[in-house]
């Protein structure tokens, strides 16, 4: 007797699993992604039911449709561990600014950056805000993205980050890219604040941070077991390591999980303190001395590396990304998409950046933006790979060969989006 399901995808020349056992892949186990050729995948309701080769399926599964995927290859929908998409304006004039000769921190100092960002961000409502990323969540969907981290952190005051947080809220509600809340008013100090970075951090401890707690309480993200995060930017310009710590503690304290930007241009000693504190990921690591990598590697923190930033900021210095692969490290990818440092939201180009400049090969990559980038913001297990149980996120590609994801460059690889189930790019069959 033939099992029914709901969706059967067959015919993939790969269905790239990205399999294995739980928790957040390292070392050599970063290459190994559980190919199946000629393989298909049987979907009941939003988890996926069975995985294998595609006669096999196709004999014992009763679709009530089917994908024939025409030997393309299918891989997890991806996962941007790392974004900053929720803010108003852009920074087109800081950029023609780099492009003479400005530095990013030069800028920073000058009161634009993330500064400029957050003026924008305060005028705007929430409804402008929504309006303004849903474009972007749209084009981060076409390009593979299924499930993505986005921060608040251009308010720097009550009720902006508030409105930046409400707005993370109804895009979760607005389209099919799940999103994770990270709470981040600590990402710079605000110009009433300046000079005052420890009354800044008094005022993000004792009514911020409380008040997005019970935001999230209320949300539909606690109803369905998605974490909150907090997070700091610890770097010299913004908090200093003693400040992260305060703010992280007691993030903590309230329930929060952690993370922290760390060691871009500067290493202050944040990525230690994250470590203690048992962050989710540290994030950044450009210029960590790898005699960190031993420490980073025993702990259960995933490393979150953002090569568009150098990219986009013209450094020749990237990530360490092979010496932390090779002492353990578990180390994920994320396009920091942001309107300063990374105006990208492709986690293709994100991969392609990182196998030329940071020396990961194409299955490193892949295992860097789907099981590794979901343990760094939580969702491990639920999200990641193609494993019977797991949410039925896939990407059917343009190619047969998954490779082309890091081989094309700014590309557009993915032909057809399955979110929980559902057809949300693509002919649906
Ligand atoms: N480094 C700090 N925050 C962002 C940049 C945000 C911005 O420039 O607007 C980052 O992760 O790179
Ligand atoms: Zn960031």
């Amino acid at each position: 007797m033939m099992e029914p399901c709901d969706l059967l995808i067959h015919s993939a020349a790969q269905v790239v699993t990205c399999a294995g056992p739980p928790g957040p892949r390292r070392g050599a186990a970063m290459r190994e992604l559980g190919i199946i050729s000629d393989g298909a995948v049987a979907i009941r309701g939003t988890t996926i039911i069975a995985v294998g080769p595609s006669a096999e399926l196709r004999r014992r599964f009763h679709p009530a449709r089917e994908i024939n995927a025409r030997g393309r290859a299918v891989c997890p929908g991806l996962v941007d561990c790392h974004t900053h998409i929720v803010y108003a304006g852009d920074r087109v004039a800081e950029f023609e600014q780099r492009c003479a000769g400005a530095t990013y921190q030069e800028i920073m100092a000058a009161g634009g950056g993330i500064l400029r960002t957050m003026r924008l961000t305060r005028a705007a409502t929430t409804a402008e805000l929504v309006e303004a990323t849903l474009p972007r969540l749209q084009q981060m969907l076409r390009l593979g993205t299924t499930t993505a981290e986005v921060k608040t952190g251009y308010g720097l005051a009550r009720d902006a980050e508030l409105r930046q947080l409400a707005a993370i809220g109804l895009l979760a509600a607005a389209q099919p890219v799940e999103l994770v809340p990270t709470f981040l008013p600590a990402h710079a100090v605000p110009p009433e604040f300046a000079g005052r970075a420890d009354a800044y951090i008094d005022l993000v401890i004792e009514e911020m941070l409380p008040l997005a707690r019970d935001w999230y309480r209320v949300s539909s993200f606690a109803a369905r077991s998605i974490p909150l995060f907090a997070d700091v930017f610890c770097e010299r310009g913004a908090f200093d390591v003693a400040q992260s710590r305060r703010v992280l503690a007691a993030a903590q304290a309230l329930g929060f999980s952690l993370k922290a930007h760390v060691d871009e241009f500067a290493e202050l000693g944040g990525l230690a303190m994250a470590l203690e504190l048992g962050a989710t990921s540290v994030d950044h690591l450009d210029v960590t001395n790898p005699v960190m990598f031993p420490a980073l590697a025993v702990s259960a923190t995933v490393a979150v590396l953002l090569p568009l930033v150098s990219l986009n900021l013209g450094l020749s210095h990237f990530a360490a990304a092979r010496q932390m692969i090779d002492a353990g490290v578990a180390v994920a990818l994320s396009t920091d998409a942001n309107p300063g440092s990374a105006p990208s939201l492709s986690l293709p180009l994100t991969m392609a950046i990182a196998c030329r400049y940071m020396r990961m090969l194409p299955a490193e990559a892949l295992l860097a933006t789907t099981v590794n980038a979901a343990h760094a913001i939580g969702l491990g297990g639920r999200v990641g790979a193609i494993m019977p149980g797991m949410q039925a996120d896939l990407l059917v590609l343009t190619e047969a060969d998954y490779r082309w994801l890091m081989y094309e460059l700014g590309g557009s690889p993915v032909e057809r989006v399955i979110k929980r189930g559902q057809v949300v790019v693509g002919e649906s069959e």
